[in-house]
């Protein structure tokens, strides 16, 4: 809140009268007020109508869900200088978004519909994860249940895939945030209800991880696990806040004799400071810990007691092969090379060196150019910063621009070099179970019965 009441403060100091601030990253419900109070107190008398504008977008498709957004929320006062605002705002998405997408609401509402959309999606997730536990005891399979109660429209079959359970920067935090709003308001029940949210995401890591320990005879000494996958979700190099970190934490605990981790998006030295939280218990990182990151999933398995996959990326189905329709997404494609700024007929003044790809046509069509005293107020696109993930996928080792996520690895291979009786742990439901066994594996999988 110190850097909100900075950034306020040097608002005041130079913003016109009239000026409207946007909220658009998550904020504590009511987070518009306390910017009002702090502009009143700067500049008193003066009107600076404050809007919530939530963002929706999801990583690995943000530039799609930027310019082709399932809404647009427009949180405003109930006051004249409100109403404009929100309509003045309303007409900058108008340029690519239709009206009908664009849902003017009240602010607090606003600034509670994105904690409250965000805790209903994960709330789905630790749903679903439960009934995968009772799966387990049960002999039923969780997919077949997501996939049959998707189908009643009620319900939907979206965000009902079960697995290791919500990773990413922001489920949690905005859980925690729903949670604490609840308490502070004097509604315990309403906030134990969220944090069971948490719970069973925290049950569902533990339990698999668990569970992996248990198949190894109760003891990783001398043993070699390699695991598939550090990224949140497939699609992204993001390895912030990912389910792998709590599954390894408790694989630590057991000594193994090394950890292999191979992703083919995120980088080592990403990797290695989300593990660097570790270090307060364990040697983490070789040569004095177990736990080495590779540039190839044959390396990361070769040898290995037992195979995790803990991210659902599409190279480690086993399912079939990908047709000609279905290439292989690369992380140049991931980003699509249309900036907002192509949507609205600008041309960026700043190429972006690392994109080796030619300019990709604006993909919504019939779009109306932008009013010219807007345009003159567009800046140039700053340099990338340091830490780029697409300038940075572009030199690092292991990681290119042309990084192919999608042809599946070989398992038949794989099946070769890992130690008997080969054991591979799907913590993410991405592996035919059939085709596994057939190449001699020994499949766990969450949410379905052993088969040993
Ligand atoms: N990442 C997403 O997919 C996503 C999607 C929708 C909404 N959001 C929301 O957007 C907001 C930002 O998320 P993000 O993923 O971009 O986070 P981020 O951590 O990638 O970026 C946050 C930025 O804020 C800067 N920052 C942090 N503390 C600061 C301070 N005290 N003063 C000045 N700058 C500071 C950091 O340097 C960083 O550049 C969050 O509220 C998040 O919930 C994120
Ligand atoms: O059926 C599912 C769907 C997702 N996940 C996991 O849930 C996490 C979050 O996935 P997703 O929601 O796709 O990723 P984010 O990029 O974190 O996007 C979420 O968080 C953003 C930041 O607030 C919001 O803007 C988005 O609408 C919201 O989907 C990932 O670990 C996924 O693997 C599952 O386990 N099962």
């Amino acid at each position: 809140m110190a850097a909100l009441e900075g950034a306020c403060r040097d608002i005041a100091m130079h913003a016109k009268a009239g000026c409207v601030l946007v909220e658009k990253s998550t904020v504590p419900c009511k987070t518009g007020q306390l910017i009002k109070d702090i502009m009143e107190a700067h500049r008193p008398g003066v009107v600076f109508p404050v809007l919530s504008n939530p963002e929706f977008l999801s990583e690995g498709t943000a530039i799609r869900d930027l310019m082709q957004p399932d809404r647009v929320v427009i949180g405003c006062e109930s006051t004249i200088s409100g109403h404009r605002a929100a309509a003045a705002l309303a007409n900058l998405y108008a340029a690519w978004v239709p009206r009908s997408r664009i849902a003017p609401i009240g602010i607090w509402s606003s600034e509670l519909c994105k904690l409250a959309a965000n805790a209903m999606l994960a709330q789905r997730i630790s749903s679903i994860n439960s009934i995968s536990a009772i799966c387990e005891r049960t002999d039923a399979d969780v997919g077949e249940i997501a996939k049959s109660i998707g189908l009643d429209p009620r319900i939907g079959p979206k965000f009902l895939k079960a697995g290791l359970g919500f990773g990413g920067s922001c489920f949690r935090k905005d859980i925690a945030s729903l949670t604490y709003l609840a308490e502070s308001l004097g509604l315990p029940e309403v906030a134990a209800y969220w944090q069971q949210v948490l719970t069973m995401n925290d049950f569902q890591r533990d339990r698999f991880a668990r569970h992996v320990i248990a198949t190894l005879n109760n003891s990783l000494r001398g043993k070699k696990v390699a695991i598939l996958g550090y990224a949140f979700k497939k699609n992204t190099g993001d390895a912030r806040e990912s389910p792998a970190l709590d599954v390894i934490r408790i694989l630590l605990e057991e000594g193994p004799k090394s950890i292999t981790i191979y992703d083919p998006l995120c980088s080592e030295a990403d990797i290695k400071r989300e593990l660097s939280v570790l270090e307060r218990d364990y040697a983490v990182s070789m040569p004095d810990g177990p736990i080495e990151v590779v540039s190839d999933p044959y390396t990361a398995c070769a040898n290995s007691n037992a195979v995790l996959i803990l991210t659902d990326w599409d190279m480690f189905k086993n399912g079939k092969p990908l047709t000609q329709s279905s290439k292989p997404v690369t992380i140049a494609e991931t980003y699509d090379g249309a900036t907002p700024t192509d949507v609205l007929h600008l041309t960026p003044r700043v190429e972006r060196a690392t994109i080796n790809k030619p300019p990709t046509p604006p993909r919504t069509p019939k779009l109306s150019p932008l009013a010219p005293e807007l345009n003159t107020r567009l800046l140039p696109e700053p340099p990338c910063p340091a830490d780029c993930i697409v300038c940075r996928s572009s030199s690092s080792a292991g990681m290119s621009v042309e990084t192919d996520t999608t042809t599946p690895i070989d398992w038949a291979h794989i099946s070769k070099t890992v130690r008997e009786p080969r054991w591979v742990f799907d913590g993410r439901g991405v592996l035919d179970a059939r085709a596994m066994v057939g190449m001699g594996f020994r499949l766990e999988t969450l949410g379905r019965a052993s088969m040993y």
